[in-house]
Formats: structure tokens, C-alpha cells, sequence
């Protein structure tokens, strides 16, 4: 009740209400900041009455307060410390998020440019598939899937559609007489007169080698496609200049099909224009001639040829026929060179000359040429396992697999799946090898040597190289042409020319072979000029691979 009057009375009153309070009594008069802390310290422990409060010891009242006051201000730190540290915290995690987010958004940036590039890359890459390296023209691949699309469209079209086929004449003997080099420039030459000669909207392709490929597009009239024709035949024959400081004329053999008449798909009007393309050779090349019923494939054994090669090499269609090389010293077979022929189905036993060139035209030739290499291992490794004394097996190799770095690698794969040691091979490479750009051929060739292969150079003679020019390669063995042979006994001159030729041979350590003798009027001969060994029917036909074992066994062979 004191409290409540004390509590109750103004403030001027209520040092005279302490006064009278009992208990305040005694202690005397207290002083206002004494009273203020009684106050505080009353209101602090409520429930306490006021008169306990001011009757507690002041010094120890005020220790309590401090002591409170101190853990006001104490825990008032901690929490502003507290409040900081989260400040701080929050501050960085927000300043981490924020850089992070920066990260992200370069990131994202540089993703999105990334993405793009790659984008271009693609379409690039894309490109480059479907087009031709050397030309620039569609490749066949992608000429087939545009010549399909167009012809999706042209069938809802009133216009006219012409697939045509283009072949060079004589292409061939140009690319090998005059090396790769000019054939390639000859070819880029033809390609660009040929997108010059038609309109934007035709599709134009390279099919492999010398052979092209356009697509006509929407023509008014039918007849249309005769001017083309005609202007394709005539402007094509022009003459090509400054082809590496050559100037070459060849013509264009051209066969067409007209879309739908002819054909409803790429495949049957490629067909159809091809079969008409061959009718143009076979009727005197340099001219154009349109797809006929009556144009019979059958009646086209080339053309069938062509058609079946690839499939031939793959369905084991090939045999190899072995001829024995036949040391002169002494009768001994001292090796076989290894003949390709095609078993076919229809046309019976054919001979390389008829589908090698067709395998080079196409691009089959290193499908052909690993057959090849292929099964003279497997004879190799048949011959040891019967016990016989193997001798070397030369193996012709054209110059499009002298172009092709991974040849040597792949013959060292063949030469380990067969156990087969690298002299048990022999390559016989010609002249036409030889021509630009020589530099990658040699190169296979060392590479070759260095496996311990040996190599030879068939019908030495006939081409352009001298002896001098070929005395740096890695050759070990001559092979003189057959026309040689032949020539010895008709021409002195030939004679003598035989002789220097092996004599030069063998002072420049070269073994000198003959091929084709016929007879043993040029045996004696080859014999007395010093000739190391001969090839020929007079001693042997080539054989089947069968008969070779006997001829192994023999070991001897004299001339018939
Ligand atoms: N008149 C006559 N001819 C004889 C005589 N002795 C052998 N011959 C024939 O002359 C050719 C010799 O082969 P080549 O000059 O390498 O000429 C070969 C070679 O350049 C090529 N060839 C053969 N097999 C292959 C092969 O596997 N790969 C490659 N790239 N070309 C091959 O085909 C050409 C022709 O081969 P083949 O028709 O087998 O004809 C063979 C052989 O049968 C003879 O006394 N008189």
C-alpha cells in the first residue's frame, strides 16, 4: 500500500512520502539518484515490495545493476555482433550470387556463340560431305538426294525433266600419260565450263572420276533439251588451256533420260542415261544419244562390267593365276607373279584388261588391290604350311594405290594376319606410277622397301623414264617389255638395245627380268646378254593356284 503512495504522489512529494515510509526510516535521508535506483530496482523485481527494495544495500543494489547493465550491454554486443556477422554473410553470399550470376551470363554468352559456331560448322561439314574436293560440284551423294527432292516437286510440274550422264573420252590416257596433276586440272577445267554451260536451277554432280552427272530442270519443250545437247558436245570439245602449260582437247559421250517417261527415281534414270552415255562410246563417241527401250544392257558387256565389279570383288568373283619367273643360270623358279582374273557368272574366265581400268575409273582399284595382296598371303601361307619352298609372289599394283598412304599399313596388317613375311611379296609397280606427283609415290615406295618388300618396275621400256631417272628409287628389278622381246630377233637394233639396257641395269644393281617369251630363239638370246631370269609362255602360262604346288615341287622349270 506504501508503494502504491509513494508510486502515487507527484514527483516534488515523493521524498517526503519515502520519509514516512516505515521501513525508509532510519537509513536516513536519501538522495534522489539513490531513490532513482531503488526505483529501478523495485520495478525491476516486481512483486518485491518498495520497502525491501529501499532497504537493500545500495552499493550491492548497484553492483546487481551493473551487473545487469553489463549483460544488457554484453548481449546487446552479441546480438549487434550477431547482427553483423549475418549482415556480412548475407552480403557476401548475395556479392557470390551475384558473381556467379555474372559467370553464368558470360557462360550462357559464350555457349550461345559457341552453339552458333558449331551450327555454321555443321552446315560446313555438311557441305564438304556432299560436295566434290576437287570440283566443287555436288559429290554423287548429294546430287542423288537433290535430284530426288526436284523430282518430288517436278512430278506436280508441266515442265520438262532430263537426267544426263557425261563421260570424257579419252580421259584416261590423258590422266596417266600427262600425270594426276593435269588429269585434276583437266577435270576442275571441264566443271567449270560445264556450270557455265547450263542454268543455275540444274543440279549438277560428279560421279567419280570423268564421269558427271546433270539434272535439267523445268524445260518448256522437250526439243529444248536437243540445243542443250548439241551446245554440251560442242562447247565441251573446245580446247582447254594453260592446264599446267598443256592444252588438251578431248569430247564428252552423253546419254540422257527424260523424267517420268524414262524413269521415276534417281536410281533408274542414273541407270537409263549411263546405258545411253555407253551407247554414244560405242557409237563413235562425242556425241549425246537419248535412253531407248531398245538399248539392251545385256548386249553391253561394259556396261555390265562396270555394273558388277564392286559386287564381284566382294561376292570373291576374282581369281588369282600365277605365271613362274625362271632364273636363266639355272631353270630354277625363283618366283611367280600374281594374275587377277573374274570368274563370272555369265561371260566365264575375264581378263585383268578388260575391268582393271574399270576398277580404276570407279574407285574399286584398293578394294581390288587388297583382294589381290590378300590371297597372295593366303597362297604364301598355304605353300609353307604343305612344306614347300616358298618362293617371292609379285603382286601388280596400280599407281592409284601408290597414291594411298595407308597402303603400307594395311599390308603390314595383311602380311601378320597371314604370317606371311614381307619377302614373300613382291610388288611390281609400272611407269604410269611414276608421274606427278611423284613425290607421294616414292615415299610409299621407300616405305614399302623399308618393310623389306621388293619392287619392281614392269614393262620398263614403253613409257618415258630412263634408267638414270630411276636410279634413285627404291627398285630392285627391271622387267623388260614384252615389245622388246618380241623385236629381238626381227631388229639388231633392238638387240643391242636389250643388251645396253642390262648391262646399265646391272651396273646400277638392278636384276633384269623378261616378259612375254614366246620363243627359245629369244630365251638363248636374253640368256647370252646376261638377262637374270624370263617370264613367258614358251616356259609357262600363268596357272591356278592348285598347279603351282606342283611347279613348287618341281623347282625346275625348262622351256617347252
Ligand atoms: N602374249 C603373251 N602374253 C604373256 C606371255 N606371258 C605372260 N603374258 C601375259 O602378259 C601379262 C603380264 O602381266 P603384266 O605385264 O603385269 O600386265 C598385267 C597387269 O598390268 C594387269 N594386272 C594383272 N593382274 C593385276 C592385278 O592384280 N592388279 C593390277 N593392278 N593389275 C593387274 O593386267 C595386265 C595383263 O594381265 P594378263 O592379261 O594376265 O596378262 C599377263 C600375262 O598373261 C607371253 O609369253 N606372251
Amino acid at each position: 500500500m506504501q508503494d502504491h503512495a509513494l508510486l502515487a504522489s507527484p514527483p516534488g512529494q515523493r521524498q517526503a512520502v519515502l520519509a514516512q515510509q516505515p521501513g525508509v526510516q532510519g537509513h536516513g535521508r536519501l538522495r534522489l539518484d539513490d531513490q532513482q535506483l531503488h526505483l529501478v530496482s523495485w520495478r525491476r523485481n516486481a512483486g518485491t515490495p518498495f520497502t525491501v527494495v529501499v532497504s537493500q544495500d545500495l552499493p550491492r543494489l548497484l553492483a546487481e545493476h551493473r551487473a545487469n547493465s553489463r549483460r544488457a550491454w554484453g548481449l546487446l554486443a552479441l546480438l549487434t555482433a550477431i547482427t553483423l556477422l549475418a549482415t556480412l554473410a548475407l552480403a557476401r553470399v548475395l556479392g557470390r550470387q551475384h558473381h556467379l550470376f555474372q559467370a553464368l551470363s558470360v557462360a550462357d554468352a559464350k555457349n550461345q556463340s559457341l552453339i552458333e559456331q558449331l551450327e555454321q560448322e555443321k552446315i560446313r561439314a555438311l557441305e564438304l560431305a556432299g560436295s566434290d574436293h576437287l570440283t566443287g560440284l555436288h559429290n554423287r551423294r548429294m546430287f542423288n538426294e537433290l535430284v530426288a527432292s526436284h523430282l518430288a516437286l517436278a512430278r506436280r510440274s508441266p515442265k520438262h525433266y532430263a537426267l544426263l550422264y557425261l563421260d570424257l573420252d579419252r580421259f584416261k590416257q590423258i590422266n596417266d600419260s600427262l600425270g594426276h596433276h593435269v588429269g585434276d586440272l583437266l577435270l576442275q577445267a571441264v566443271a567449270q565450263r560445264l556450270r557455265s554451260l547450263v542454268r543455275g536451277s540444274d543440279i549438277i554432280g560428279r560421279m567419280g572420276g570423268d564421269e558427271f552427272a546433270v539434272l535439267v530442270t523445268a524445260m518448256e519443250q522437250l526439243a529444248d533439251m536437243d540445243q542443250l545437247a548439241s551446245k554440251l558436245v560442242a562447247q565441251l570439245s573446245q580446247p582447254y588451256v594453260g592446264l599446267d602449260g598443256h592444252s588438251l582437247q578431248l569430247s564428252p559421250s552423253i546419254g540422257i533420260a527424260f523424267f517420268p517417261r524414262d524413269g521415276h527415281d534417281v536410281a533408274t534414270l542414273c541407270q537409263h542415261a549411263d546405258m545411253a552415255m555407253y551407247a554414244s562410246k560405242r557409237a563413235g563417241r562425242g556425241r549425246a544419244t537419248y535412253y531407248d527401250t531398245q538399248l539392251n544392257p545385256a548386249d553391253d558387256r561394259g556396261w555390265q562390267l562396270e555394273r558388277e565389279l564392286a559386287q564381284a570383288i566382294a561376292g570373291e568373283q576374282l581369281v588369282l593365276h600365277f605365271q613362274p619367273k625362271v632364273r636363266l643360270e639355272d631353270c630354277r623358279i625363283e618366283g611367280f607373279e600374281a594374275l587377277v582374273r573374274w570368274q563370272h557368272p555369265a561371260f566365264g574366265l575375264i581378263y585383268p584388261g578388260e575391268f582393271i581400268a574399270l576398277a580404276e575409273k570407279n574407285g574399286l582399284i584398293a578394294e581390288l588391290g587388297d583382294w589381290v595382296i590378300r590371297a597372295c598371303c593366303q597362297q604364301a601361307a598355304a605353300w609353307r604350311q604343305q612344306g614347300l619352298d616358298t618362293v617371292p609372289i609379285a603382286v601388280n599394283v596400280s599407281a592409284l594405290q601408290l597414291r594411298d598412304t595407308a597402303f603400307p599399313t594395311r599390308m603390314a596388317t595383311y602380311l601378320q594376319q597371314y604370317g606371311v613375311r614381307a619377302s614373300d611379296l613382291e610388288l611390281e609397280i609400272t611407269e604410269s606410277c611414276l608421274v606427278e606427283p611423284v613425290d607421294l609415290a616414292v615415299r610409299v615406295l621407300n616405305q614399302l622397301e623399308g618393310m623389306g618388300m621388293r619392287i619392281g618396275l614392269d614393262d620398263f621400256g614403253t613409257g618415258f623414264s630412263s634408267l638414270s631417272q630411276i636410279r634413285h628409287l627404291p627398285i630392285d628389278t627391271i622387267k623388260l617389255d614384252r615389245s622388246f622381246v618380241d623385236d629381238i630377233r626381227s631388229s639388231p637394233e633392238a638387240g643391242v638395245l636389250v643388251t645396253s639396257i642390262i648391262t646399265l641395269a646391272h651396273n646400277l644393281k638392278m636384276r633384269v627380268v623378261a616378259e612375254g617369251v614366246e620363243l627359245r630363239d629369244q630365251l638363248v638370246y636374253l640368256k647370252t646378254a646376261g638377262c637374270d631370269a624370263a617370264q613367258g609362255y614358251i616356259l609357262s602360262r600363268p596357272v591356278p593356284a592348285q598347279e603351282t604346288q606342283r611347279l613348287l615341287r618341281q623347282g625346275i622349270l625348262e622351256p617347252a
